[in-house]
Parts: structure tokens; C-alpha cells; sequence
């Protein structure tokens, strides 16, 4: 479990902490982490005005604020994922930009996460953690693991920031490399990672794994070898992953310990006008799911 810590009532960037900000949701009741993952072609028509990059950075914006008002009540976190931006050029970062400071300006005591899946040479992570953290204002990252803790250390050094380590991803085909036993003892690569990263990656105790709520055996066993890191969980809802299971074996020793992500299955829920409400009344139903199981 990350430390819980006194909470501060200066909600400055600076000032913002991502383990006391998740703690605080989850001593609250929340666990649903609303993916704010925008497909252009699936925005309202209404929210498109003006000539075409006007109208792809507003309608990003909007749609994106628009989900995150009519959800918030009912979530732990928020997590734009990069890729949706970044596909849309200078408009898509200038909403992610725009979003991110509504985020802390408006619901300061909601955690965002950037599900980015970087990682690269330690130096050239330092230009991902400007990016990420002090340009984008993101309270967490999603890393992938491949390069090694020393390449990670830019992100993990940052003790106030979440560090999300890629660990059994929900994807069909990611057996291939996860599954493969990484010592003597056959242990899969996947787990190795996990204690990697719940030990000796983890000196200030800022750093999650991403578990696939597609795999919850594999879950179960990451739980086992990390018994108090948050568990990022995808795959609930649209990839059909066993949202039972992962309450299940998923919590931490204290019974919290999880951020379940859900994204075209909320933000998509309805469309045209009422896509907000509608977005509003499946993340309560979901959180309200989450919340009926934990108790
Ligand atoms: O890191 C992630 O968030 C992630 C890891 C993983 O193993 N699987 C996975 O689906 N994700 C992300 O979680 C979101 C899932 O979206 P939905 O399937 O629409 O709920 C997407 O943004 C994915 O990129």
C-alpha cells in the first residue's frame, strides 16, 4: 500500500501527490478509473464547429470534459490514454494539454493518469518526464519494463508521481514474452517483473503494476508476489475481462489496492446529445458494482 500520508490543502501541481490523492479515493469508495480514450470519427457531430483543427481540438476537449463531469463522482482516477491525442497531431496534445488543467483545476482531488507505455534509455526518459509530468501535469505514467529499473529511474525517482509498470497486459498475444520462464525455477517473465518492480524498483514506494482483468490467475499471482502495490486493471468491460475475479484476488492486504480501468465501454455508452448522461450512468452502475462486491 502506498504510505498514507496528511492530505494538503494546496492542490498546486507541485503540491500534488498521487499515492495520498488514490489513497484518499479509495478510502472513499472508489476504484473505477474512467480511460478517457477519444476516437475522432466517434465524437458527437454537434461538438464539431469550425474549420477542421478548431474543430478536432475543441471536440476532443469537450467530449473529454464533458465525460470526466458527468463521471468524477463516481471514480478513483481518470486515464487518457496518449495514443488518441497524439494520432489527432497539435489539435489532440492541445486538448490533452487543456484537459489535464481543467482536471486540476476543477477535481483536484482526482488523481490523472497518462497511459503512455513509454520507456527508453534513462536519459532519453528524462525528456518523457518533462513531457508527462511537468508539461502534461500527469499524477502517473504508465512505463514499460523492458529496458530495465536503471532506464526507469528518471520516472521512479519522482516520489510524488505513480510509476505503472506494464506487468500481464490484457492483450491476446502478450503470452508470447510475459509467459516465459525468466529463471531457474521457471518462474514467468511477468512475475519477475512484479517482484522486480514491488522491490527493488520501488525505494519510494510510488511505484503500480498494469494487470489484465483478462487474466486473473495471473492476477492472483501478481497479488501474491506484490501484496501492496496498486494494481492498474484493464479489460474490464469491452475486452470482456472477469471483473469478479479481479475483486477477488486483486486487493491489497488493507482491501483496496485497485484501479479498475474502463474506457470505450463508458465514455461510448450513448451517443449524440446524450452521450455525458450516458457515460454518467454506466460509470455509476459499474462503480456501484465495484463498490457492492468490496464491501
Ligand atoms: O496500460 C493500460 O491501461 C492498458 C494495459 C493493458 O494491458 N491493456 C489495456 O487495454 N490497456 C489500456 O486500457 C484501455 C482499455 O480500454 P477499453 O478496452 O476500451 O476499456 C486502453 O487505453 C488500453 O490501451
Amino acid at each position: 500500500m502506498i504510505q498514507p500520508r496528511e492530505l494538503s490543502s494546496d492542490t498546486s501541481p507541485s503540491a500534488r501527490h498521487f499515492g495520498r490523492l488514490l489513497e484518499r479515493r479509495w478510502r472513499d469508495g472508489f476504484f473505477l478509473c474512467v480511460g478517457l480514450d477519444p476516437e475522432y470519427s466517434q465524437i458527437p457531430a454537434f461538438l464539431k464547429q469550425g474549420t477542421e483543427e478548431e474543430a478536432v481540438e475543441e471536440s476532443y476537449y469537450a467530449f473529454c470534459r464533458a465525460i470526466v463531469e458527468a463521471t468524477a463522482e463516481s471514480v478513483c482516477a481518470f486515464k487518457p490514454n496518449l495514443a488518441f491525442f497524439e494520432q489527432a497531431g497539435p489539435p489532440g496534445l492541445k486538448a490533452l494539454k487543456r484537459l489535464g488543467d481543467y482536471l486540476r483545476s476543477r477535481f483536484p482531488e482526482i488523481p490523472l493518469i497518462l497511459d503512455a507505455k513509454r520507456g527508453d534509455i534513462a536519459s532519453t526518459n528524462k525528456g518523457y518526464v518533462a513531457s508527462l509530468f511537468d508539461y502534461f501535469g500527469g499524477d502517473a505514467v504508465t512505463v514499460q519494463p523492458y529496458l530495465g529499473g536503471e532506464a526507469l529511474e528518471p520516472y521512479l525517482e519522482r516520489a510524488e508521481k505513480g510509476v505503472f509498470v506494464l506487468c500481464r497486459t490484457s492483450n491476446p498475444g502478450s503470452a508470447e514474452l510475459q509467459m516465459l520462464s525468466a529463471g531457474a525455477e521457471g518462474t514467468p517473465l511477468y512475475l519477475k517483473v512484479a517482484q522486480l518492480a514491488a522491490n527493488d524498483w520501488n525505494s519510494n514506494r510510488n511505484v503500480g503494476l498494469v494487470a489484465g482483468a483478462t487474466y486473473p490467475a495471473e492476477l492472483a499471482q501478481i497479488r501474491a508476489v506484490a501484496p501492496d502495490v496498486p494494481l492498474l486493471v484493464p479489460g474490464v468491460g469491452a475486452q470482456g475481462g472477469d471483473l469478479e475475479a479481479v475483486l477477488k484476488y486483486g486487493r491489497d492486504s488493507q482491501g483496496y489496492g485497485l484501479v479498475i480501468n474502463s474506457s470505450r465501454g463508458i465514455i461510448y455508452a450513448g451517443k449524440d446529445e446524450n452521450f455525458a448522461e450516458a457515460a454518467g450512468v454506466a460509470a455509476r452502475k459499474l462503480a456501484e458494482e465495484i463498490k457492492t462486491r468490496i464491501d
